[in-house]
């Protein structure tokens, strides 16, 4: 079946997972306290402390929302509260959206042939824009169409992605879901969408047997019959 719509993970799909491990969530972790210090009374930062000390009865939010950060769990407010403090970093210019030199050139060449284009990402549809609005590459989100995060759903659930494919308004066999995570991608064809791990040499992702499996998006393009990049990626 065709393919009319690409939905993309981030972290070790579009982008490097040392990037998220090594930049943004130690730059989340430093200004922490100075974040909840300065915003903590804001309603949408006390909104997500209120959805924290749900999560982590009789603790200190700050202390659990740590505790997550350090264990990368993927819970939503902390995913939230990270978009919220990225914000700084990628408009002061500190911070910039890593992309593997592969992915904008496609990316520009599908939305160019009229695919649609959307984000699946644990990081939240804040930190989404924010990273692909300040990449090397330039602002791509005027590529992209739909941005859905774990307020959609888990990713590891099928539901999830029956909810993205109803949203783009597409039958999920048409649409392409890319992941570097396999159980994401079972999720996504039990809902009925075409799937392809991303394996991702320099991340040391391992490719499951479960699903094709692409090492870059132009191999991805020559895989599933999607338009290639007229430049080849910068070296
Ligand atoms: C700017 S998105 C930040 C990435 C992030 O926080 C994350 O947890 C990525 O998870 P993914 O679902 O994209 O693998
Ligand atoms: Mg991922």
């Amino acid at each position: 079946m065709p393919v009319r719509a690409v939905v993309t993970d981030i972290e070790g799909t579009t982008s490097a997972i040392a990037f998220v491990k090594e930049t943004l969530f130690p730059f989340a972790e430093r200004a922490l306290d100075g974040f909840l210090a300065q915003h903590g009374g804001e309603p949408a930062v006390a909104a997500i402390l209120d959805e924290t000390r749900a999560l982590a009865p009789g603790q200190d939010p700050a202390e659990a929302l740590r505790g997550w950060m350090a264990r990368d769990e993927k819970v939503t407010p902390l995913k939230a509260l990270q978009g919220m403090i990225w914000r700084q970093g990628f408009e002061s210019g500190a911070l910039k959206g890593h992309l593997w030199p592969d992915v904008a050139a496609c990316l520009r060449a599908w939305a160019a042939a009229g695919i649609a284009l959307r984000i699946y990402s644990s990081g939240s549809v804040e930190a989404q824009r924010l990273l692909f609005g300040h990449t090397e590459a330039g602002d791509l989100t005027p590529l992209l169409s739909g941005f859905d995060d774990t307020r959609t759903g888990p990713k590891r659930e099928a539901d999830s992605y029956a909810a993205i494919a109803h949203a783009a308004g597409l039958p999920p066999g048409e649409m392409l879901f890319l992941s570097d995570v396999a159980e994401e991608l079972d999720a996504a064809q039990a809902a009925g969408m075409q799937t392809c791990q991303l394996v991702r040499a320099a991340d040391g992702t391992v490719a499951s047997n479960r699903h094709p499996a692409c090492a870059t998006f132009p191999e991805v393009a020559a895989r599933f019959g999607l338009p290639a990049p007229d430049e080849p990626p910068p070296a």
